[in-house]
């Protein structure tokens, strides 16, 4: 699929599978005075995962935790804009933010930005509109419950996998009807959010029927609890277990992968890559 996404000043181009690194800005580190410090540490960890061959740095996703009680547009604005801001100025790099908060994502262009990456598909009020004012592009994930709720009991009536592509599908028409192009569009299927291991497992073996709805796919398994409850495996052992799911994921057409172990991911993707392609130059370095 020859996607090629504009993200601010950045043109993405997916013929072939991108590594976007997660970095996570712990909420406390920039409100009190460690703020320069942990700035710092944040720039230095995302020039290393830019130099290992990321190509987007996912800035958040410590407000998506299961049972994370909401924090405040100002408070995540707070949190997010130094980040963004210094990632942009210091190393132009492609910025995700991961937010669900209207206000963030009108921000998030102004601070320049090249993706919003929205685990609640733009479904909070004002949302949509705020999304298409960004200009940005917008990744819609699949979520059932919210982070209070989602793990107590999963359930799913048809295969797991339809009701994320039905879910998608809706959004994506969503999007469309709000003025949110398709080619600023890219879908996920939220693994591990309101979802069983058993589900997991079962959405990443039919994952290429989620090529139907033609959009740019990015999917984030990295250290996440599917990998640890079937391999017994604390969050720092689970490197291995990934690497084995980026490669079925990049076999099932995935787009981009949202890990923290960029490296390694490189090469994972590098050599799915080479396998499918017969040979060639390796497209990640
Ligand atoms: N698009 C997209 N964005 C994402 N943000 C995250 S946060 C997640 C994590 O384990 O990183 C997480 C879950 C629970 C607590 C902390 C962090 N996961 C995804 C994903 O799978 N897709």
């Amino acid at each position: 699929n020859a996607f090629q996404l504009r993200c601010g000043r950045h043109l993405l181009d997916l013929s072939f599978p991108r590594v976007m690194g997660v970095l996570n800005v712990t909420p406390d580190s920039f409100s009190d005075g460690g703020q320069h410090v942990a700035l710092d540490d944040a720039l230095r960890h995302a020039e290393r995962m830019l130099a290992e061959g990321a190509a987007i740095i996912d800035v958040g996703g410590e407000s998506t935790r299961p049972g994370a009680l909401p924090v405040s547009p100002q408070e995540e604005l707070d949190r997010v804009a130094p980040v963004v801001e210094a990632l942009v100025r210091e190393l132009d790099a492609l910025v995700s933010v991961d937010t669900s908060c209207p206000a963030v994502m009108r921000e998030a262009g102004e601070l320049g930005a090249g993706m919003i990456n929205d685990v609640r598909a733009l479904e909070r009020e004002g949302a949509l509109l705020a999304a298409a004012g960004s200009g940005l592009p917008v990744c819609l994930m699949h979520r059932q419950g919210e982070p209070q709720n989602m793990q107590q009991a999963p359930s799913y009536q048809q295969p797991v996998e339809e009701v994320v592509a039905d879910y998608l599908a809706r959004r994506v028409a969503a999007c469309e009807a709000a003025g949110l192009r398709r080619n600023r569009l890219l879908i996920d299927p939220g693994f591990g959010f309101g979802k069983s291991v058993e589900h997991n497992l079962r959405l990443l073996k039919y994952m290429q029927s989620l090529q139907t709805l033609a959009l740019p796919l990015l999917v984030g398994m990295s250290r996440k609890s599917m990998i640890g409850k079937v391999l017994g495996r604390p969050v720092e052992e689970r490197l291995p277990g990934g690497l084995a799911l980026t490669a079925m994921a990049v076999e099932r057409g995935a787009n981009i992968l949202r890990v923290h172990d960029v490296a390694a991911t490189v090469d994972a993707v590098n050599m799915t890559w080479a396998v499918l392609q017969e040979g060639g130059e390796p497209p990640l370095h």
